[in-house]
């Protein structure tokens, strides 16, 4: 129970409907209480003694409880399915944001299938225990309450001899329950790898094809296919083998009643009213029997739905502010960054970053270059405090970037990563992401200074078209260039390109940079490149190797030493004239 204790705060604002919702099928299970009575009132008082004239009445007042307890099931309906999805939706809504503001720590280890399936099967769980099972759990206890003393006051005996077998419809009601629920939960496993496995096929079937594959994936399906049906397969099983069972079971203490009751009416020990009203009664206790099984896993479901959702809303978000962070203004931003001997490493692992420091002062160019793992993100993303730093320290015009409000540091900061993500929506808004109050001609600017005006233009739709999931394909350099827009529509003070400009040709990326040069007056740039045609400007340029700075200086400083950065220079200038005869010339120097 201590996991709805935690999630009271969701439901207890809705506690009205809660209360309303439960009297009302408190009151309807009640009512329901009058048809046995009314019927034993028919048999006994009406047509034995034969009092005909009661008739008209007695429907009539059958109408009106029918009526009533209609009326009572509605309310009931209303108000449970209001207040499940209230709830739901406000869990929906704190979960959301919840996942806006967890840190990049934990996407790393979280899994897209599990948070999908908590925001939607966990959260439909609860909904319908809320708005629904809780009430009809305390609606079993209730029904065998009545119906129980409702009984006992007609017969005893009789009551006694017609529960025996009730503890064994229990048990196998329990028993049936605890062998199909998991039974069911293989079925909706094995239909889930087996989508999973078609969106897969679809998704990289251009992989498949030009592989040849088919066959493979068509096998592989077949066992995902197989699987499918051999666990719909068992859970028929169970039901075929459990239902005739309960039903025996349940029938068994009908026989009990109409044997036992009608031996007892022939002895006029019982009247014929009281056993039809039995007859009925019995019913009430039956039904919850029937049911125990689903009442308790629905509940135990539920229980473990609640606990994976306040495992999510319980999660530690590591990067956060601090009561004294200090909010930037964008005015006041100069763009001085100093990395101070930071050493870094990811949970469980080795270091990714050994005694990095850096400083590039306000509207500097600073270069990263190393091999693939030698650390170049990690730089960049300690920067945006993507995670905090531990060992040494970076600050934004002499100020500790932990102790700068998270949100307003990272509007000055704009990133435009090595894979492009473009969202389902046209060209405009994903150009627009980073700022609400944007102008047309504001967009129009960012898409020609990142060289992606003219192809959007030769688009049918131009701005207006629809990219992403489902929208038009676009090639890597042309995502990457409205990547690139996005992030100088951002007016950032930071820029950092990681490795933004890899899918596209060199002429669009020397274009793309003398654009940047424009934009980025008096801005600080970072930029991490494998060519080395992207960083020979910058101010200073760092290389990498295994997380440790193995070289740093300008361009032409780098080529004259011996190091990783000449060796990356001179595979890829290899073959150009000009570059094997300024190698000539440096090696005539180095000669000397
Ligand atoms: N989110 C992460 N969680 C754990 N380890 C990580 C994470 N990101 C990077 N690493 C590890 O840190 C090291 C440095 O990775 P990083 O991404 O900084 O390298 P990189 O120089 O940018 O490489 P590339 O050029 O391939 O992008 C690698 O060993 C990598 O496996």
């Amino acid at each position: 129970m201590d996991v709805f204790r935690q999630l009271k705060s969701f439901y207890w604002p809705e506690k009205k409907l809660l209360f309303v919702s439960i009297f009302c099928l408190i009151a309807a299970t009640a009512l329901g209480l009058v048809y046995p009575n009314l019927l034993r009132y028919l048999i006994d008082e009406v047509i034995a003694k034969r009092q005909f004239e009661l008739v008209p009445m007695l429907s009539i007042f059958v109408v009106v409880v029918v009526s009533f307890k209609g009326l009572l099931q509605f309310l009931h309906g209303f108000t449970g399915g209001r207040l499940g999805n209230r709830v739901a939706h406000s869990m929906r809504t704190a979960l959301y944001k919840k996942l806006q503001y967890l840190s990049f720590q934990y996407y790393d280890q979280a899994r897209t299938g599990d948070l999908m399936s908590r925001l939607t099967a966990d959260l439909e769980a609860i909904r319908q225990f809320i708005g629904f099972g809780f009430a009809q759990i305390l609606n079993v206890f209730l029904m065998l309450i009545f119906g129980m003393s409702m009984m006992f006051t007609i017969n005893w005996q009789l009551t006694l001899l017609t529960m025996v077998t009730m503890p064994f419809l229990a048990f196998t009601a329990i028993r049936f329950e605890g062998k199909v629920h998991p039974a069911f939960r293989m079925v909706r496993q094995s239909m889930s790898t087996m989508t999973t496995a078609v969106q897969e096929n679809i998704t990289g079937v251009r992989t498949v094809k030009s592989f040849a594959r088919e066959p493979h994936e068509v096998d592989k399906f077949t066992i995902r296919n197989n699987d499918f049906k051999a666990n719909n397969i068992e859970t028929a099983s169970i039901w075929a083998k459990y239902f005739p069972v309960m039903e025996v079971l349940a029938n068994l203490s009908v026989v009990i009643l109409l044997g036992v009751g009608g031996f007892m009416v022939i002895r006029g020990q019982m009247t014929l009213g009281e056993l039809v009203a039995f007859f009925s009664l019995i019913w009430y206790i039956i039904g919850p029997m029937w049911g125990l099984g689903f009442q308790i896993n629905n509940f135990t479901q539920s229980k473990a739905s609640g606990e994976k959702i306040l495992e999510i809303l319980h999660q530690y978000v590591h990067v956060k502010d601090h009561p004294d962070s200090i909010e930037l203004k964008a005015k006041d931003v100069k763009g001085d960054v100093v990395m101070d001997h930071v050493t870094f490493a990811y949970p469980d692992k080795q270091p990714s970053l050994y005694d990095f420091s850096v400083h590039a002062p306000a509207g500097s160019v600073i270069g990263l270059l190393g091999g693939t793992g030698s650390g170049k993100t990690t730089v960049v993303s300690l920067l945006m405090r993507a995670y905090n730093v531990k060992d040494g320290s970076i600050s934004l015009d002499g100020t500790d970037i932990k102790d700068i409000k998270v949100d307003s540091l990272r509007k000055q900061v704009a990133t435009v990563f090595q894979e492009t993500f473009l969202f389902s929506s046209n060209i405009r808004n994903n150009i627009a992401y980073g700022r609400k109050d944007v102008t047309m001609e504001e967009i129009i600017h960012a898409a020609k200074l990142a060289k992606a005006h003219d192809f959007i233009m030769e688009l049918p739709l131009g701005y207006e078209t629809i990219v992403g999931e489902r929208g038009l394909g676009l090639s890597g350099g042309q995502k990457q260039r409205i990547a690139i827009a996005r992030a100088l529509i951002k007016d950032p003070k930071i820029l950092i390109l990681d490795d933004a400009t890899s899918a596209v040709d060199m002429e669009t990326e020397q274009e793309i940079q003398a654009g940047f040069k424009e934009v980025m007056q008096g801005r600080t740039t970072f930029i991490i490149a494998h060519r080395i045609s992207s960083l020979k400007h910058a101010d200073e340029i760092i290389v990498l190797k295994e997380g440790r700075i193995v070289q740093r200086g300008k361009h032409h400083e780098l080529l004259e030493q011996e190091g990783p950065y000449r060796e990356t220079y001179n595979i890829q200038y290899a073959d150009r004239p000009e570059t094997r005869s300024y190698q000539t010339q440096l090696e005539g120097r180095l000669a000397n």
